[in-house]
């Protein structure tokens, strides 16, 4: 498979390609991703900044007609799609599946917002004036997206930026143009005229300058890692360009010594390990109160240990490989890091299976503190610490201290104690009973402090990021 870029409603090979690895099976190649360089990211912007005026005219049913298009076709096609993220990023089958789900559900959502669009119709102030206050469309949205939900984070970048009337220039993660390559494709044929969609492969290095630079680009909307995202707020800043950024996590899940065990183990498991810890909303601090402390590392220890770490696609598999070589290597080395801090681990080595593919033990470190490097710096694999406390007091300290705010978690069964969390916790989202990762698509995402920047990705809150509001005052 040949994965082009599109550019102007055309799709572009270049010279040079990549090859699309699956991390559970490095000989099974997917395909050939274009090398795209500047000058093609010039020609997508161009046919962006040509096309964005027609889009911005289009009517709600236009609008509506070409989400619900693409929604209806990535929903019936969930299972192959889904198929295709599992063997190009490594989750396991039904996460892939529930990923290309996830996918068609926002492309639905964002169809139905483009019907229910609406402004303010007030008087002035002074005699005999209306006042109109609507959103327009910002213009030409540059959208930068990971490798870690290669279908659902494009989505819920693409969809509000069309709904709300904008044109987009995509840059996908170098190690997963597989699924940007099938969207674009169902794009394509979804009745959305030339140009308001490109697609552009190649180096976030190479060709990321030059869509955060252009003047023809007008909002910048990223999720990756934090020194991309802080050297492109910089630039934006500069430029006095909209940004929007998504970023790490080092999210906490505090268990107090009312909890129940049983959910408490089964959302910390799910929140650490699962999409093999691939996920920035990952519960990668566990707090735990000492009156439970020794119950609750005994049952997690348990569990992490019976989890089937294999073939993405093997049905039998409850973790997936790790993306790549450098992803591995970086949680190895973090699992050394946490045991040369005098902590405890198990789990966390290599694993061989029968295909050579990235494969690693989840991996559970225990006795730590939280100054350790092992609970302040991201990971992003299945690796996660117990930091043992005294009280609720203690524990709602230890999960503030951190520079990210995303997702934090409580298990209780005190309603005084959750609510006080609700309140305090200081993250942008909170979760009660449930792991800090495994989002809804309809309400807004994202985080505080050094997780995010601008404001609010998904739900009808998009709407802040993808128009620009204008005040309109009428002398009739
Ligand atoms: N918050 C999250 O959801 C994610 C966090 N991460 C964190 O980041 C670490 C590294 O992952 P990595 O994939 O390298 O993350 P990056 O931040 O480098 O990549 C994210 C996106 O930004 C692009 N990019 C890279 N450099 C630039 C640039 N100078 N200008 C514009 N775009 C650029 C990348 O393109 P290209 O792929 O071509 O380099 C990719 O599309 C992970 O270990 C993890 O800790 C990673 C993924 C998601
Ligand atoms: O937890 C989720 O559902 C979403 C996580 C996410 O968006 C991310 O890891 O980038």
């Amino acid at each position: 498979m040949e994965y082009k870029s599109f550019i102007g409603g055309a799709w572009e090979e270049t010279s040079a390609s990549t090859p699309n690895i699956n991390p559970s099976d490095t000989s099974d190649i997917l395909g050939h991703a274009a090398v795209s360089e500047a000058a093609d990211m010039d020609r997508a912007i161009d046919a962006a900044h040509t096309a964005a005026v027609q889009w911005a005219a289009s009517t709600p049913q236009q609008r509506f007609d070409v989400l619900d298009f693409i929604a209806n076709e990535i929903l019936a096609r969930k299972a192959e799609l889904g198929e295709l993220l599992s063997r190009e990023e490594g989750k396991t089958l039904p996460e892939g599946i529930g990923e290309a789900a996830r996918a068609g559900q926002i492309f639905k959502f964002f169809a139905g917002e483009t019907l229910r669009q609406t402004g303010d119709h007030l008087a002035s102030v002074r005699p005999g004036i209306d006042v109109d206050v609507t959103r327009s469309p910002v213009g030409v949205v540059g959208l930068i997206t990971p490798w870690n939900f290669p279908i659902a984070i494009p989505a819920w970048k693409i969809a509000p930026a069309l709904a709300f009337g904008n044109a987009v220039v995509l840059k996908p993660a170098e190690l997963v143009p597989g699924c940007a390559h099938a969207l674009a494709d169902i794009i394509s044929r979804s009745g959305l005229p030339e140009g308001v969609f490109n697609l552009v492969f190649g180096r976030g290095s190479k060709v990321g300058p030059q869509l955060i630079g252009s003047n023809k680009v007008n909002a910048i909307s990223f999720t990756g890692s934090v020194p991309t995202g802080r050297g492109i707020a910089a630039e934006c800043g500069q430029l006095l360009k909209k940004v929007q950024l998504e970023m790490g996590g080092k999210n906490p899940m505090v268990v107090l010594d009312d909890a129940d065990l049983d959910i408490a183990v089964d959302a910390s498991l799910n929140g650490a390990f699962f999409s093999t810890g691939q996920r920035c909303t990952a519960s990668s601090r566990l707090v735990v109160t000492e009156g439970i402390h020794d119950k609750f590392v005994a049952a997690l220890e348990e569990k992490m240990t019976a989890l089937n770490v294999g073939h993405a696609l093997r049905s039998d598999t409850q973790i997936g490989p790790v993306v790549d070589a450098n992803q591995l290597q970086q949680d190895l080395d973090y699992v050394d890091i946490a045991a040369k801090e005098g902590s405890k681990v198990v789990g966390g080595q290599r694993l061989n299976r029968d295909t050579e593919g990235f494969f690693m033990a989840p991996a559970l470190v225990t006795e730590t503190t939280n100054g350790m490097r092992i609970n302040q710096e991201e990971v992003f694999g299945p690796v996660a610490s117990v930091i043992r406390v005294k009280d609720y007091d203690e524990a709602l300290a230890v999960a503030n201290d951190t520079e990210f705010g995303l997702s934090s978690g409580i298990c209780t069964t005190s309603l005084k104690h959750a609510s006080h969390f609700k309140a305090h916790a200081e993250a942008g989202m909170v979760m009660v009973n449930l792991p800090t990762a495994g989002v809804d698509y309809h309400v807004p995402f994202g985080g505080t402090k050094g997780s995010s920047f601008g404001s609010r990705e998904q739900g009808a809150y998009a709407a802040e990021f993808y128009t620009t509001v204008k005040t309109a005052y009428t002398l009739p």
